[in-house]
């Protein structure tokens, strides 16, 4: 559970900033087998959420060889790491505002909703698991990866809200 100051602020330690971008420069070798392992456990737990990708509904690509679902893979891992620096540096996630505006509109445009955030906030952590070492997989480990994407994942949420 995230550690918070009066002023909202989440406090992010550099230790677990440390663990997010060590094992992320370690995982990243294999980045293309490692965002399509990320997705397919997705589909295997929320089959439903493959209808909500255009370039999977429209395409006749087999989901293995689909060089979108690779992209948009890397973009929720290197997003995650960015948003662990971001956490640490400034207590909170600093996307730039123009980007999370967007990313709030693409999301809400495709349906997409809390149980397919939480889908894949556990399919990123078993993939992660399933990449390290088992010596580097930690309790620690998973708790500063599941905080950081949580943090981003609220950030396009609010963005995701109606225009009040
Ligand atoms: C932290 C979590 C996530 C990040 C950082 C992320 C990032 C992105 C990015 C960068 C795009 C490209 C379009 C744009 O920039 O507006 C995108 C599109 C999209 N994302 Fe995500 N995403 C996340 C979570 C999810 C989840 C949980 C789902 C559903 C399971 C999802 C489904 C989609 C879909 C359907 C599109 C549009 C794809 C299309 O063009 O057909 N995203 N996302």
């Amino acid at each position: 559970m995230a550690l918070a100051e009066g002023n909202g602020a989440v406090i992010f330690s550099e230790e677990q900033e440390a663990l997010v971008l060590k094992s992320w420069a370690l995982m990243k070798k294999d980045s293309a087998n490692l965002g399509l392992r990320f997705f397919l456990k997705v589909f295997e737990i929320a089959p439903s959420a493959k209808q909500m990708f255009s370039f999977l509904r429209d395409s006749d690509v087999p989901l293995e060889k689909n060089p979108k679902l690779k992209t948009h893979a890397m973009s929720v891992f290197v997003m995650t790491c960015e948003a662990a620096a971001q956490l640490r540096k400034a207590g909170k996630v600093t996307v730039r505002e123009t980007t999370l505006k967007r990313l709030g509109a693409t999301h809400l445009k495709y349906g997409v909703g809390d149980g397919h955030f939480e889908v894949t906030g556990y399919a990123l952590l078993e993939t992660i698991k399933e990449a390290l070492a088992a010596d580097m997989w930690s309790l620690e480990m998973k708790n500063a990866w599941s905080e950081a994407y949580n943090q981003l994942v609220a950030a396009i949420k609010q963005e995701m809200k109606p225009a009040a």
